[in-house]
């Protein structure tokens, strides 16, 4: 079903102004950093919070508008949450079931169609287990297959992996990927997918699960678009260091081959334009940290990197394989483990930092940025 909804809500001195919209089957992962209003937003969908003016329709159902507040249990919106929150009191299977039965469903045909969602999440082993008794990856996979079993028309997603192990989150994500991406959806073996808000702070969930993405910051859309899109040529410092990509903010410089960012320093970072450019515009330099080079504070530059910067380390973390040096101008570079000992990288050294115009790429900065 189609979603669509305008929510404005003001609580103390936090604003939420936001519109969503997402596609029949489509998957919307919502991004942003802590207390930017995420929850809220999926509170407000759910008809458990009300925003002061609210506009929510889903598969053109008015579940919010003038006059109208659907209430939470009338919705046919699943929620998934951090902790499955699971009734003690009742079985595996009749904590599914639940879900069928608020629909007015027999204690039998609850019970069938229980018995398929958990084969669905592959916990049909569960069934008569006390919920006290689960892991927590099969207990949030009990979850889902309760939000699953009411048969809704949107399933909202809390970070349904942050309260996982290590261990037990890639079997929940394979499950998520293998319902949101197909399969049977409708109760009755149709292969229609579910329209799914998710909200994350992972950018690989964002990039594995969702079509488009929107980025909250202080309770408003700063960025939004097709995921690979927003997460490979971010527009905030948010998502840059979310995606682990460089960002530096500024106003165009035109130059002959390319185009400049002038930084409020005064600094100039050479790139090449994604789009047309006038000067004075607000524009971002993108730049992965493998782009970068990292030498002692006194080389001289040899070559032609376009960009270089001096400044001092500031700390040294493993990343995967590699090794990600933070530095004071808040640029980050990565290194092999035996560059950062040759080099003897530590936080407070002096280095110096190279980055090749070709490798920066220059985005126009979102409409938030160029408020006054
Ligand atoms: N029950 C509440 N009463 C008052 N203020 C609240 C309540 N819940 C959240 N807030 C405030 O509303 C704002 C948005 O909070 P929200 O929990 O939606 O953010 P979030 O993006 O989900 O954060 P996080 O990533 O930390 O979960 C914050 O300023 C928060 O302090």
């Amino acid at each position: 079903m189609t979603l669509h909804a305008e929510l404005t809500l003001r609580r103390k001195t936090f604003r939420l102004s936001v519109t969503l919209d997402v596609p029949d089957g489509g998957v919307l992962a919502v991004l942003g950093p802590n207390g930017s209003g995420k929850s809220t937003v999926l509170s407000c969908l759910a008809g458990l919070v009300r925003a002061e003016r609210a506009h929510v329709s889903l598969g053109g159902r008015v579940l919010d508008g003038v006059g109208v507040h659907v209430p939470p249990h009338a919705r046919r919106i699943g929620l998934l949450a951090q902790h499955p929150l699971l009734f003690p009191h009742l079985s595996v299977l009749d904590n599914v079931a639940f879900s069928p039965r608020c629909r007015g469903a027999s204690k039998t045909r609850a019970r069938t169609v229980a018995r398929r969602w958990l084969a669905e999440v592959g916990a049909e082993s569960l069934a008569d287990q006390a919920p006290t008794a689960l892991s927590g990856g099969q207990a949030q996979r009990v979850a889902l297959a309760r939000a699953l079993a009411g048969e809704p028309e949107l399933l909202l997603l809390d970070e349904p992996f942050a309260a996982l192990d290590v261990d037990a989150a890639p079997a929940v994500r394979g499950v998520l990927r293998r319902l949101l991406r197909g399969g049977p959806r409708d109760g009755h073996g149709g292969d229609r997918a579910i329209t799914t808000v998710l909200v994350t702070h992972d950018p690989l969930d964002a990039l594995t699960l969702a079509d488009h993405v929107v980025v909250l910051v202080d309770g408003r859309i700063v960025e939004h678009g097709p995921t690979r899109q927003v997460l490979t040529a971010p527009r905030t410092a948010f998502t840059a260091r979310l995606a682990g990509l460089n960002l530096v903010a500024g106003e165009a410089v035109r130059t002959g081959a390319g185009v400049a960012v002038r930084t409020p320093g005064g600094r100039l970072f050479h790139g090449m334009p994604a789009e047309g450019f006038v000067d004075g515009d607000a524009v971002v330099a993108v730049f992965a940290p493998e782009a970068v080079t990292v030498q002692p504070g006194d080389t001289r530059v040899v070559g032609s990197p376009r960009n270089v910067v001096d400044t001092v380390v500031t700390a040294v973390e493993p990343h995967g394989p590699v090794v990600r040096l933070r530095t004071g101008e808040g640029i980050s570079a990565d290194l092999t483990p035996a560059s950062v000992a040759d080099l003897a990288l530590d936080p407070g050294t002096p280095v110096r930092l190279a980055v090749k115009a070709a490798a920066v790429t220059v985005h126009p900065a979102p409409e938030s940025a160029r408020r006054p």
